[in-house]
């Protein structure tokens, strides 16, 4: 059997007093692409960091391609994107990335890499002069610059434009298709439905719910209707609804059953201008695992 790309058993990792990673057992297969959610101080960049050697754990194992974390860093199998990754200052990108491609037997190629990260008209800047974008496109080429076999991205889009994020998770999603292992955390739910063929949803240091995207979100019972609706009617006494909002001249019905609530305002011959039903979003489903609490 081949090994895990990643495998933690019993992952416990304090810092300090906080008990930041509470006894994770995690198995990521080979080639999956997998997207670790949960609110500000889940355990998610503490996983990442403990995953790459850099914290010790209080108990428990990490195995990465079936090696020591640290074997497996220094044997060029892990690329990864920090969340404050540091790069040297006064250096130009090009020598930064010259120099670490430089440390692996088989590196990126570098016209391709550079494509790649679109990194192209960067490569004669001071590191120190990047904007936030910027800085991840190359913390981006450094991670790829090994062909590393698993991906480890902390929040690696949170300073991207719109532009640049699309371009990035297109690259990730080419990497997938070639085999790459892909493991990111990040709060931009929407790209982790998008890309992601697993979901792990982390809260106080443990694993929530894990699965595909669409299973999590149908996990979510109810749905929302929304339509225009004039100031000062209600409609909180409509069949099946178990909530209802107004934003402006819209109002979003929350509904545990959508064909009684749309038959109910027909016959109380509310217009429904603009009607919209949605279904859960990822959003909604992790809002409803983590309640909320932080
Ligand atoms: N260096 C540190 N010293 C002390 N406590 C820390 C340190 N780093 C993280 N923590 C604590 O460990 C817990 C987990 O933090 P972690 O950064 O792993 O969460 P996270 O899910 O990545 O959060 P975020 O989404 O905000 O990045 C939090 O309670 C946090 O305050």
């Amino acid at each position: 059997m081949p090994l895990d790309a990643l495998d933690t058993t019993g992952l416990t990792v304090r810092h300090g007093d906080v008990l930041a990673v509470d006894d994770l057992d995690l198995r990521i297969g080979r080639g999956e692409t997998v997207a670790l959610l949960g609110p500000n101080g889940a355990g998610k960049s503490t996983t990442v960091s403990a995953v790459l050697g850099l914290l010790r754990p209080a108990a428990g194992s990490v195995r990465v391609l079936g090696r020591a974390p640290a074997d497996a860093v220094r044997a060029g199998c892990v690329g990864a994107m920090l969340q404050h990754g540091g790069l040297p200052g006064e250096a130009r990108v090009g020598e930064v990335l010259h120099l670490v491609r430089r440390s692996y037997a088989d590196p990126w190629p570098l016209g391709d890499l550079v494509a790649t990260a679109g990194i192209g008209g960067l490569l004669g800047r001071d590191v120190d002069a990047l904007s936030g974008g910027q800085r991840q496109r190359v913390l981006l080429a450094l991670a790829l610059a090994g062909q590393p076999p698993l991906l480890l991205l902390d929040e690696p889009t949170s300073a991207m434009d719109v532009e640049g994020r699309r371009a990035f998770w297109t690259t990730m999603r080419d990497l997938a298709a070639r085999g790459t292992t892909v493991v990111f955390a990040t709060h931009h739910l929407e790209e982790a439905d998008a890309v992601a063929d697993r979901v792990v949803v982390m809260a106080g240091g443990r694993v929530v719910a894990d699965g595909p995207s669409a299973g999590l979100r149908s996990a979510v019972a109810g749905r929302t209707v929304r339509f225009s609706a004039p100031d000062g009617v209600t409609f909180d006494r409509v069949p099946g609804v178990t909530g209802a909002s107004r934003l402006g001249g819209t109002v979003a019905l929350a509904t545990a059953d959508v064909e009684a609530t749309l038959r109910g305002l027909l016959a109380d011959g509310v217009p429904l201008d603009d009607l919209e039903v949605r279904g859960a979003s990822l959003e909604d489903a992790v809002l409803a695992l983590v309640g909320g609490g932080r």
